[in-house]
């Protein structure tokens, strides 16, 4: 079995859809836990008005019944309360021939996929190409990954999603390195730009009005950890099946991610190796007191560290990950979002049926979503963690999959 899933629906369309394949059967999914983080990733300080409108809840179509999966296609369902204003525009339905479409868009947004869909698909009406290529998407994937999610929370895998620089605001990321998970989760949760650096978070929520009055909008990085993963997972055996890989591509998925870090990622390019990979150590070697400077002992292991086996390292610079594969240490990976290309300050492109140039303006939008960016890519890294996890442990029911973990960890017990 593998892990799979795709989704469907327009921004302004009925509804968003997806279908999602391969979890175990018996696996409990109360379906107030998927509504929790939709909720999540609708609130974030600088998101426009369209959330005002939009009440994220999941209907369950298929693939659970009585509150636990079946082993069989799970299909979800999340309705757009927009299309009430939208019905007439979006509607399946033929329209009259040589009737004009209403809402067409002629004129492509710098930023956005506007005029590369438009030139790909042949379409001369680009709302075509912006109803899909819109974030509004992120949220069947916030509802896959929450599947994926609660599949790793059975088995005692922590995720924590939050706000680490906005538009050039840094948070202490010394200070944040040394919360322990669910502490930063809930100072994260707690703050209205996802940042669990309170300072820095009222800095960052002036720079957005800032940069809102402007007309103008902020991207920034976000990151994602996971603790309590054990090492195994992915492989360096294919280049597919790295789980930094994996874990890139989905982070780059999201929409406006332009770059992403595995661990320390672009700063370590800049070290000498002694200052980048974290040494190994053993708990058999001496107490795990942390009186290091004392001389002898052993340095403490770190928070989130999937204890099984005795080995440890005392930095995770890594990120969790070596060769493509966990190594017991907390996954941790960076996205960078670019700043929204929908500015209400114009910028210059060309209208597509008189070539004519104009000035890019719009009726609403986000002067930030990078909160919500957060909680995406949370839901995309549970979503590649879980897929990691059925490969390794299969299984067609949680049981199955509880026997192969245990007898697993009991080898790394011994290792
Ligand atoms: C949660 C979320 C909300 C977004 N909201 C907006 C928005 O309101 N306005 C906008 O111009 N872009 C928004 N974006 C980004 C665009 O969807 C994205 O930049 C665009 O589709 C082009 O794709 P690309 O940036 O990945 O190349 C949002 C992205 C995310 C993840
Ligand atoms: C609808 C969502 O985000 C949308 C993503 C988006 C874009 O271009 O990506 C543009 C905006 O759409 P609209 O023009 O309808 O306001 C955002 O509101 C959502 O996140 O639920």
């Amino acid at each position: 079995m593998s892990l799979r899933y795709l989704t469907a629906g327009e921004s302004h369309g009925p509804a968003l859809v997806v279908v999602v394949e391969g979890l175990p059967a018996g696996l409990a999914v109360a379906r107030e836990a998927i509504d929790r983080h939709l909720a999540r990733r609708q609130q974030g300080y600088g998101r426009g008005r369209r959330q005002q409108i939009e009440h994220d809840h999941v209907r369950i179509l298929s693939g659970i019944r009585h509150g636990v999966t079946l082993g069989t296609p799970i299909a979800l369902e999340i309705e757009n309360r927009d299309f009430a204003h939208w019905q007439e525009v979006m509607g399946a339905d033929p329209v009259a021939p040589g009737a004009v479409a209403p809402r067409r868009v002629t004129r492509p947004r710098p930023g956005h996929a506007d005029l590369a869909g438009g030139m790909k698909y042949g379409h001369r009406d680009l709302r075509n190409v912006l109803e899909r290529a819109s974030a509004r998407e992120t949220a069947a994937r916030v509802a896959a990954g929450t599947l994926g999610r609660i599949l790793l929370e059975a088995f005692g895998v922590e995720l924590a999603g939050h706000v680490v620089m906005l538009a050039g605001v840094e948070a202490d990321r010394a200070l944040l390195a040394r919360l322990p998970l669910p502490e930063l989760a809930r100072a994260a949760e707690a703050s209205p730009v996802r940042c669990a650096d309170a300072e820095a978070a009222r800095r960052m929520m002036e720079r957005i009005d800032v940069l809102r009055e402007r007309g103008d909008t902020a991207g920034g990085l976000f990151e994602v950890r996971a603790g309590g993963v054990p090492p195994g997972l992915g492989s360096y055996a294919q280049w597919d099946r790295r789980l930094d890989a994996r874990l890139a591509a989905a982070l780059a998925s999201i929409q406006a991610v332009k770059g992403v870090e595995v661990g320390d990622g672009f700063a370590a390019a800049g070290l000498p190796g002694s200052e980048v990979h974290d040494e190994i150590f053993h708990r058999s070697a001496g107490e795990p007191a942390g009186d290091e400077e004392a001389g002898g002992g052993l340095p403490q292991e770190l928070p989130g560290h999937f204890a099984a086996g005795g080995y440890f390292r005392a930095t995770n610079r890594a990120g969790g990950i070596e060769g493509g594969v966990t190594n017991g240490e907390p996954v941790v990976v960076r996205g960078a979002m670019k700043p929204l290309p929908t500015l209400y300050q114009p910028l210059r492109s060309v209208e597509i049926e008189t070539k004519e140039p104009f000035q890019a303006s719009v009726e609403r939008s986000d002067a930030c979503a990078l909160p919500a960016a957060a909680v995406v890519g949370e839901a995309v890294v549970a979503w590649e963690l879980a897929a990691a996890w059925v490969e390794k442990f299969g299984g067609d029911t949680l049981s199955e999959m509880e026997a192969a973990f245990e007898a697993y960890r009991g080898r790394l017990e011994a290792y």
